[in-house]
């Protein structure tokens, strides 16, 4: 098996591992764990959405985070929008990239952005239009993209539909993602497979939840495709308010020690890395959900 030489992870901690936090983060604590990854050499962070408020309290101080992050040569900070209204809020901060979100799922679809697909679609094409014309790169993610809370298991078509709407509208990147950790290497293999369809193997990335463990070897299965970008999320941290019970990301911490241990370059500094996820986990009160950083945080006590 020949797997790429080097993968992308793209932290998403800060927004995807925070969005779901029931007490109140600080920005500066937010800010204090963007310079942290961007010192543990990510090279890319998903750092805050510019959502409804209502929607997503966590997310509120999304200007503040922005304004507040010293920014890194060579890194890119990236922020959700998933409207002309969050955009329009986001280009102040100027982000590198924006990431618009869409379901393959209608019921996810619903509760997550109150729209349908078809409406979703409507709504991203003018998002896309004036990022791009700012020369803002556009990624987007396809939750549910194997099962949905609401709506069960989701089949690979509607991977590819959602794909080929985005892909008609300029998306440049699309994220495939387990929303609720629920898929098995066949299966998240299958949903890549439909998005491939649609997208080159270098615009593509995979953003998989760690609720049944499954994480690890579905990244696994899909570098087997010669997926080389993921989404990952420090010490574990996170979950989707619009998907009860859902764990976080896989950690990155976990990815990096797998794919360092086969071989694979990262660019990241493991320490740094245990650092940044000790860090705001010793601020939110409990310990990093990465069974590498455990394992390295107990070596290290002796
Ligand atoms: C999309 C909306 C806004 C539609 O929500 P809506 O209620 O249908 O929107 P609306 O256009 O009717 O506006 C209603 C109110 O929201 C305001 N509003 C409208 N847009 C914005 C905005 N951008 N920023 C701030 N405020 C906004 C708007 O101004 C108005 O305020 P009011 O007049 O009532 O005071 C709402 O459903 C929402 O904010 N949803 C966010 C959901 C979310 O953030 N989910 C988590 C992120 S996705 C995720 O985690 C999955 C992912 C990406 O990680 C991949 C995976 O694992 O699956």
């Amino acid at each position: 098996m020949r797997y790429p030489a080097k993968v992308k992870l793209v932290d998403v901690g800060p927004r995807d591992g925070l969005q779901n936090e029931k007490q109140p983060v600080p920005a500066e604590v937010k800010i204090q764990l963007v310079h942290m990854l961007q010192d543990a050499g990510l090279k890319e962070i998903e750092v805050t959405s510019f959502v409804s408020p209502k929607w997503v309290p966590q997310m509120a101080d999304a200007t503040e985070v922005m304004a507040g992050i010293q920014r890194k040569p060579g890194v890119r900070y990236s922020v959700l929008v998933p409207n002309m209204k969050g955009l329009e809020a986001a280009f102040p901060s100027k982000p590198d990239e924006v990431v618009v979100f869409g379901a393959a799922s209608e019921a996810f679809s619903q509760r997550n952005i109150n729209c349908s697909i078809a409406e979703s679609i409507e709504r991203f094409a003018p998002v896309v239009e004036a990022a791009r014309a700012k020369g803002i790169y556009v990624r987007g993610a396809i939750s549910t993209a194997v099962g949905c809370p609401y709506q069960g298991e989701v089949k690979p078509e509607s991977v590819e539909l959602v794909a080929r709407l985005m892909k008609e509208i300029g998306v440049q990147h699309c994220g495939v993602a387990d929303t609720i950790g629920v898929g098995t290497p066949r299966k998240v293999q299958a949903a890549m497979e439909a998005a491939l369809k649609h997208y080159a193997l270098d615009d593509i990335s995979g953003h998989f939840h760690d609720t049944y463990g499954q994480a690890l070897p579905n990244t696994l299965a899909c570098l087997e495709l010669g997926v080389w970008q993921y989404d990952a999320s420090v010490a574990g941290l996170g979950g989707c308010p619009y998907a009860k019970g859902a764990t976080g990301n896989v950690a990155t911490e976990d990815v990096v020690y797998m794919l360092h241990g086969m071989g694979i370059d990262t660019g990241i500094d493991l320490d740094k890395l245990i650092d940044a996820g000790k860090y705001v986990s010793d601020f939110l009160g409990r310990k990093p959900v990465s069974r590498a950083a455990q394992a390295i945080l107990t070596r290290r006590a002796g």
